[in-house]
């Protein structure tokens, strides 16, 4: 049986970026990532530019930082100076406004004194030339890539991508998810189960980790355990979606009849079952570009086989670098004694101490036991056979 490592491997040899599209530069960008580079329309910024409120000055006039000089002009931010500014002259000016020619520095308002007729008195003993001025194109010159492809869109890059004069660029959609829920065990939440029904957790608790992993879910309702009713359903899944998410009906039950319906339908397998707990029944597969994980039907496992295999897939599909999830190695708040056939991932919960971040085992009950996930934040990575760590004891954990 595969380990997880290799599991992943092959998942994230299949999940290639998507298709760049043409997207608004809006918030609902963020996240994404850039598919192309964008270079600088413009030098930024486009002229010297004075980053005080003061006077534009000659540094070979003031000896010292000192010295009285004729104001010849004012000019405010979004002005254009029309004096070069010459031997014995200074010209006032405010910040973001554009040197003048013939300056070489700015002394800001505080280091100066107005005297009587459009003179100005300047004492500043730590001017240079340069001082208090930008120059032009220093954070950026014009033809230059300003916003590199793989660029995963923040505020700060949707500021500087409108700072070169776009409002749209191309970037990588979200993955469309599929959700579908089988079992004809399940119902939904506002129905009462009768006798040997139960309520469908995977459905709303799978479209929540897409979205929150960035894809664009969307749920496909129960499918039955009734090969031609979940044909259909399963057809219409691989039809419309980059990642069709199914849970239950994976392991080795006579009911369990998703991997034969997947293989009828041109699936193909790449693996079934990945030695780990929970989550072993986990198959993986593609059909052309969309990939095709049945997740086991126990909402833990669900959960933790979505975590470990489909949000780094998600997130590969959305042209974020391939790799595994993100995994800390942190100390145990308390003793830790099981013993497990597979490698175990147990539910657990980050907790800061004056120490450092340690990790709080969860008591836990298994695959079945989504209650004691309420508060986790983290999966601690087991190994298999008999594990007694000691508080203290430092601990693999995955990061949810
Ligand atoms: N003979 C064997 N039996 C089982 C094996 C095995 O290797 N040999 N594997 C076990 C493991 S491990 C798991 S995990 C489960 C996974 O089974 P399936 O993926 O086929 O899932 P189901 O049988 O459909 O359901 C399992 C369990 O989860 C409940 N369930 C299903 N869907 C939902 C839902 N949407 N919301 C809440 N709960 C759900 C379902 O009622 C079952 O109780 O198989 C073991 N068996
Ligand atoms: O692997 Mo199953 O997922 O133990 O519960």
């Amino acid at each position: 049986m595969l380990d997880v490592a290799a599991a992943l491997d092959i998942v994230l040899r299949f999940a290639r970026p998507l298709k760049p599209e043409m997207t608004p530069l809006t918030p609902a960008a963020l996240g994404r990532v850039l598919a192309k580079d964008v270079r600088a329309d413009l030098d930024s910024p486009p002229f010297a530019k004075s980053m005080m409120d003061g006077y534009a000055v000659r540094t070979a006039d003031l000896p010292s930082g000192a010295g009285e000089l004729v104001v010849v002009e004012e000019i405010a931010a979004g002005a254009v100076p029309t004096k070069t500014v010459g031997a014995g002259q200074a010209t006032a000016l405010y910040t973001g406004a554009p040197v003048p020619a013939g300056a070489d520095a700015v002394v800001m308002k505080e280091r100066t004194e107005v005297l009587g007729g459009g003179r100005v008195r300047v004492a500043d003993p730590a001017i240079t030339s340069g001082k208090n001025i930008v120059p032009r194109a220093q954070e950026i010159r014009a033809g230059n890539v300003a916003v590199p492809s793989g660029t995963v869109l923040s505020p700060m890059a949707l500021g500087l991508l409108a700072g070169v004069g776009r409002v749209d660029a191309l970037t990588i959609p979200p993955a469309r998810v599929g959700v579908l829920a089988t079992g004809n065990e399940l119902v939904e939440a506002p129905t009462v189960p009768g006798p040997g029904q139960i309520r469908n957790s995977n459905g709303p608790m799978l479209t929540a980790q897409a979205s929150r992993a960035g894809g664009q879910p969307r749920y496909l309702g129960i499918g039955r355990d009734d090969e031609t009713a979940l044909r259909a359903v399963i057809r219409e899944g691989l039809d419309t979606t980059d990642v069709l998410l199914l849970a239950g009906g994976v392991s080795a039950g006579k009911f369990d009849l998703v991997p034969d319906v997947l293989r009828g339908l041109g699936v193909e397998t790449h693996f079934h079952h990945v030695r780990m707990k929970p989550g072993k029944p986990l198959l993986f597969g593609t059909r052309g570009n969309t990939l095709v994980f049945g997740l086991p039907g126990n909402p833990v496992s669900a959960l933790v086989c979505f975590e470990l295999f489909v949000r780094p897939a998600l997130l590969a599909l959305a042209g974020r670098p391939p790799a595994p999830p993100p995994s800390l190695r942190l100390p145990l708040t308390a003793p830790l004694a099981t013993t497990n056939d597979r490698p175990t991932y147990h539910p657990g919960k980050r907790v800061e101490s004056p120490d450092g971040q340690r990790v709080q085992p969860l008591s836990w009950f298994g695959s079945a036991d989504l209650r004691a996930l309420l508060t986790a934040d983290a999966l601690l990575a087991l190994p298999a056979g008999e594990v007694k760590y000691a508080a203290g004891h430092v601990v693999d954990v995955v990061v949810l």
